[in-house]
């Protein structure tokens, strides 16, 4: 093999509240290869990703560049050197079109390179990305928007590109396109680093694979034959079990939350909803399968008394509590400290009060509890929200959430950016809920996750709920045809398990 074109060589990483996030941590990256970072929530690898591009500075080692030290004080610094970073939220202008967004972080040679639009679809046919130049960001689907944030990170030559949970947010049968998109750009002899949760995507994308734990090293290898149990272990440090069905089929009490004949107008690049009837009982988990993008941010709005139908009729019940897809914009207040993140509701309902203001005390204690019983990996429960890993914030999310103790509790993409232990505990607390007698009702284009945990399975597509499957009939082979055909008006309601 070449020589690496970036070295971390035995950095750490303390932040300035006393947080040791990365000890003594050496990977070589090299050019032509996609290097999958893994670790479990809050192991180090977006601290990592972050020094690499300038983000932060490492306090102990440092980075060798072909072999020569480099400092990266700010991004600058890493973009001069030919690295380029696609971050977990984009940074991209939704109002301009892709050609502007490019010509935005374009540098000298790259502007004059781009500057008409068939310069512009050049550039990305390199990559075998076609798209038109003059779309508006904010028109296109979540994938497209990633790519147009990937040519960015390259639009500059860069040598190393750097991606931060890509696939998080795409859906399952969206991964595949992201990597041979990685691939051509692999193929051109750039090194890739992706971090990621998902070992079996990295067993079919990646060329080879470090795993950290607790901000050290604790394996790196070829992926050629890399085992997917044996990673699994690597990640979380002791064997997790993953696939099985998790506790019996439950059928379900009285109705609580009913949407009847209920429409929703098409918006921009969504189908709206379609003459949806829907019943949640009680203690049941009702999984809504769907391609991102086919009603279910309607559906979610409506479950979360957000928005009225403009046709048909809901029933909500008193209180609905909710886990958002969006957990930066929705689901938290990232400079509050995680412990009123965690009894924000409660807080906002009166309690945990004394002579008028907060209770610090009693509101620490009970957030210790919650912190400890949801696995959250924080300093203290003081620390402000935005200084949590990506999955321990959306842990904080879902902890507060199921400690509402509402009838009905609705969850959209719940375990996203989760690791796989954090991810199994998630499933298994909302199947505990159900049994409890809560209505769970989750969003997810994890189908896998949903079969798990569901009792029934309805199907969104183009806005109409096409199928239910339910106990054994929860099967990929019934669900997926009803995700991805096209779905005749009036044609719905065609396979029931
Ligand atoms: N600015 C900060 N100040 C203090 N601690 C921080 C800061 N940023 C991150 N940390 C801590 O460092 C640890 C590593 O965080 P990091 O975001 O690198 O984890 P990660 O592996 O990317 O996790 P995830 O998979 O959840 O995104 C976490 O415990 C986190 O709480």
């Amino acid at each position: 093999m070449s020589a690496p074109i970036i070295k971390c060589d035995h950095v750490s990483k303390r932040y300035p509240n006393g947080f040791l996030a990365l000890e003594n941590v050496t990977v070589d990256l090299y050019p032509g290869e996609i290097h999958a970072l893994l670790g479990e929530n809050g192991a180090g690898k977006s601290t990592l990703m972050n020094i690499l591009y300038g983000v932060h500075e490492p306090t102990g080692g440092g980075l060798l560049l072909n072999g020569r030290e480099v400092r990266h004080t700010r991004p600058g610094d890493a973009i001069a050197n030919g690295i380029g970073m696609v971050h977990q939220h984009f940074k991209l202008v939704m109002p301009f079109t892709v050609a502007e967004n490019l010509a935005l972080v374009a540098k000298g040679a790259a502007r004059a390179r781009l500057r008409r639009h068939a310069d512009v679809r050049a550039f990305m046919a390199e990559f075998g990305i076609e798209l038109d130049p003059g779309a508006v960001l904010g028109d296109l689907p979540l994938a497209l928007q990633q790519r147009v944030e990937i040519l960015k990170a390259l639009v500059n030559e860069s040598r190393i590109l750097l991606l931060d949970e890509p696939s998080t947010i795409l859906a399952p049968s969206e991964v595949g396109a992201l990597y041979d998109t990685l691939r051509r750009i692999r193929d051109r002899g750039t090194a890739v680093a992706v971090v990621t949760h998902n070992v079996d995507e990295v067993l079919a994308n990646a060329d080879r694979y470090t795993v950290l734990r607790r901000g050290r090293t604790v394996g790196t290898g070829h992926i050629a034959g890399a085992d997917a149990d044996a990673l699994v272990e690597l990640i979380v440090g002791r064997s997790v079990a993953t696939g099985s069905r998790i506790g019996p089929y439950r059928t379900g009490g009285e109705p609580r939350l009913v949407l009847a004949g209920v429409s929703i107008r098409p918006g921009r690049g969504s189908p709206g909803l379609s003459n949806v009837d829907l019943e949640l009982r009680a203690g049941e988990v009702v999984g809504v399968a769907g391609v991102e993008g086919n009603g279910q941010t309607e559906l979610f709005e409506l479950l979360a008394g957000q928005r009225l139908p403009d046709q048909g009729r809901i029933t909500l019940p008193k209180a609905v509590a909710l886990v958002p897809q969006d957990r930066h914009h929705e689901g938290l207040s990232l400079d509050l400290p995680v412990s009123q993140n965690l009894l924000y509701s409660e807080i906002m309902r009166g309690r945990y009060r004394r002579a008028g203001l907060l209770d610090h005390a009693a509101i620490g204690t009970r957030a210790e509890a919650m912190i400890e019983a949801a696995d959250i990996r924080t300093r203290s429960h003081a620390t402000p929200a935005r200084a949590l890993s990506g999955g321990n914030q959306q842990k904080i999310v879902l902890a507060r959430a199921m400690a509402e103790d509402a009838p009905v509790i609705a969850v959209y993409q719940p375990t996203r950016g989760l690791d796989v232990a954090a991810a199994e505990a998630v499933l298994a607390r909302l199947a505990e809920a159900a049994d409890r007698g809560t209505t769970v009702v989750m969003i997810s284009s994890n189908i896998e996750e949903l079969i798990r945990v569901s009792d029934r399975i309805v199907v969104l597509n183009g806005g109409r709920v096409t199928g239910e499957v339910s106990g054994a009939g929860m099967v990929i082979e019934k669900i997926g045809p009803l995700m991805t055909r096209t779905v005749a008006p009036g044609k719905e309601g065609v396979a029931h398990g």
